[in-house]
């Protein structure tokens, strides 16, 4: 901020060194503009009349005026430096005082007050310097023209105008510089005045700044305040989770060290568990390989022993004799409620004994011998019961043969099939035999055993003579359609096997029989065994033959193909007789031959 400086032009006089110097005072407007170098260059043509204390403070002017201590002005104004020092380089020096110390403090309204006081005093100290001068002007030197310098100019004056011009001038003088005096005085009232007013409208501008700045800072206050609740708020929220989670963490962390502590004692205690159960095991093997061993040599002796029974089971089966006759008595059928029994006895030991009092003497009553005798309530079961033995010499290595005999309805096929349909207690031989054969087979440890599988020769056959193919006794081809070689694996296979044989076996009504059979049937299982130990083999094979029954041609009252049918079956039955009477009584020839029935039979009847 430029302070304003009154316009004044002014004359001042210095008597320095006896001489006098007219210095002309530019108007301090301009002077005050004029450049510090030209004011140095003007104060250091001067300072060659001022004495050297006043040279030294010039010197120091250098450095600039405000930095003139307190002390040394005042030093420079008690010393009379300054009675010597020249006007204009004492206005010079004020001025650039003031000009310094203004362009410095411009603007600075914080420091205006500073400023001012500054100004007020270097007024003053004006003042008193011109009042100084003015006091002092007649005691004071006079400075010649003439010494000071050239170029100064003016009047030659003689020594009695000298006296009264010089009092007129020391009046003049002194007017002057009351004038002078005066206007700096009412100039720095005005100064003081504008200071004011300004002093005024800044403080009032600053006041309005601070007061725009003092809301601003409250609304950023609040905006913080705000902020701060807010931050406060998230803070007591954030906190309040981390303490929930720190919780958490703390509960999981004691959880996992609680369940760490247990896993680490289960560990133990497994670890110990398993060395236990490890020398448990120790104890056990060595115990088991005890047993093991013991165990060897029992299966060692129990192959022998198994041998060994097989061995007697097959002895006694030859000494119960290898044809053996058992006889089953039919119950009376439901249509044969008011018929009278012929069996009179029937002994433990196969003693059967038929009465019939229509005959005279000794005929009235035979005796016939069986291997064993089956009455009338005998259970399929029963029946089995001996058969059972013949199935397991089947898978020792024998050819079994088993065929029901006897006049047609006497029940043959009952026997060897069970009733149509029939529940598995009313099962017949064929059912029991091929089954105990499957299971048998595979309960064998010794043994590999193939049951109706394999080779041809391995198979099931089911075979049915009638008559047609018992009176051809040439024809090589016996067998008949759907019912040949069929490769089996458990029982059910050769039931289905037998049932559709049976569907198709030839049926006609006879005077003993709705449903006789009216062909034989005759099914073949083939076996093979591999002895696992050795690799020996054996092959057999079980026939299950239902005769066709027999007639008596007279009684049955047949004629035409139906006789003829008759004949064949009653021939092929004789012949059989004939092939097992030589079989019985061991003799070298066995007509097996004679019939178509006994050449199918030859396997299976001895040779
Ligand atoms: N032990 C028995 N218990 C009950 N019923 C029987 C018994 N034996 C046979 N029968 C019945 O007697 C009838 C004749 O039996 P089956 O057909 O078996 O005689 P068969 O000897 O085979 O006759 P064929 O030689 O004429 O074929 C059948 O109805 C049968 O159910």
């Amino acid at each position: 901020m430029v302070v304003p400086r009154v316009v004044q032009t002014s004359r001042i006089e210095v008597f320095c060194n006896g001489g006098l110097a007219r210095i002309f005072r530019h108007n301090e407007n301009k002077c005050r503009r004029l450049s510090l170098l030209e004011s140095r260059q003007t104060s250091g043509a001067l300072m060659h009349h001022a004495g050297h204390k006043f040279h030294e403070v010039f010197q120091m002017k250098h450095g600039g005026y405000s930095e003139l201590p307190a002390a040394k002005i005042s030093e420079l104004m008690k010393s009379n430096s300054l009675d010597i020092a020249p006007t204009q380089s004492l206005l010079s020096m004020v001025n650039g005082i003031l000009d310094e110390s203004m362009g410095r403090k411009n603007g600075e309204i914080p420091h205006q007050n500073n400023l001012f006081k500054t100004r007020e005093e270097k007024y003053q100290s004006r003042i008193r310097v011109l009042e100084a001068l003015a006091n002092g002007t007649s005691g004071e030197s006079r400075v010649d023209v003439t010494r000071t310098g050239n170029n100064m100019k003016g009047p030659t004056i003689s020594l009695e105008d000298k006296k009264d011009g010089e009092e007129d001038m020391e009046m003049k003088g002194k007017d002057n510089k009351s004038v002078e005096i005066a206007a700096l005085k009412q100039e720095l009232e005005n100064v003081r005045k504008i200071h004011e007013d300004q002093n005024k409208e800044a403080t009032r501008k600053s006041q309005l700044n601070l007061e725009n700045k003092l809301k601003e800072v409250e609304n950023h206050l609040l905006e913080s305040e705000m902020k701060v609740q807010e931050l406060e708020a998230n803070f007591s929220l954030k906190s309040q989770l981390w303490t929930n989670k720190e919780h958490i963490y703390k509960t999981f962390t004691e959880f996992q060290l609680g369940a760490l502590k247990e896993l680490r004692f289960a560990s133990q205690s497994v670890r110990q568990e398993v060395l236990k159960t490890q020398k448990t095991y120790s104890h056990d093997f060595d115990h088991l390989g005890t047993k093991f061993k013991i165990l060897q040599d029992a299966a060692a002796s129990y192959e022998e022993v198994v041998s060994e029974n097989q061995k007697l089971h097959n002895e006694i089966q030859e000494l119960k004799g290898n044809i053996r006759v058992y006889c089953r008595v039919r119950p009376f059928l439901p249509s044969q409620k008011d018929k009278q029994s012929t069996i009179d006895y029937i002994g433990e030991n196969g003693e059967i004994i038929v009465a019939n009092p229509a005959k005279p003497g000794k005929e009235c009553r035979k005796s016939f011998k069986f291997n064993k005798v089956y009455g009338p309530n005998a259970t399929q079961a029963e029946v089995y019961g001996d058969i059972q033995q013949l199935v397991q010499s089947v898978l020792d290595g024998y050819n079994v043969c088993i065929f029901a005999y006897g006049q047609t309805g006497s029940g043959k096929t009952y026997t060897m099939s069970g009733p149509d349909k029939g529940s598995q207690e009313e099962w017949g031989v064929n059912y029991r035999a091929l089954n105990d054969l499957f299971r048998i087979s595979q309960s064998r440890s010794t043994y590999k055993y193939e049951v109706g599988k394999g080779t041809p020769e391995r198979t099931i056959s089911v075979l049915f003579l009638n008559s047609r193919t018992l009176g051809i006794l040439a024809t090589a081809s016996l067998a008949v359609p759907d019912a040949n070689m069929r490769e089996v694996n458990e029982p059910s296979d050769v039931l289905r096997l037998m049932e559709i044989g049976f569907k198709n076996r030839a049926r006609s009504t006879t005077s003993m029989n709705e449903r006789s059979s009216r062909s034989h049937s005759v099914v073949t299982i083939h076996v093979h065994g591999t002895d696992l130990k050795n690799g020996g083999s054996l092959n057999a094979g079980l026939h299950l033959v239902d005769l066709a029954g027999s007639e008596r041609i007279d009684r049955a009252e047949v004629v035409g193909d139906r006789l003829k049918e008759a004949q064949h079956i009653n021939k092929s039955l004789a012949a059989l007789g004939d092939v097992i009477f030589s079989l019985a009584q061991k003799s070298p020839h066995v007509p097996f031959r004679n019939s178509k029935l006994t050449q199918v039979l030859q396997a299976s009847l001895g040779n």
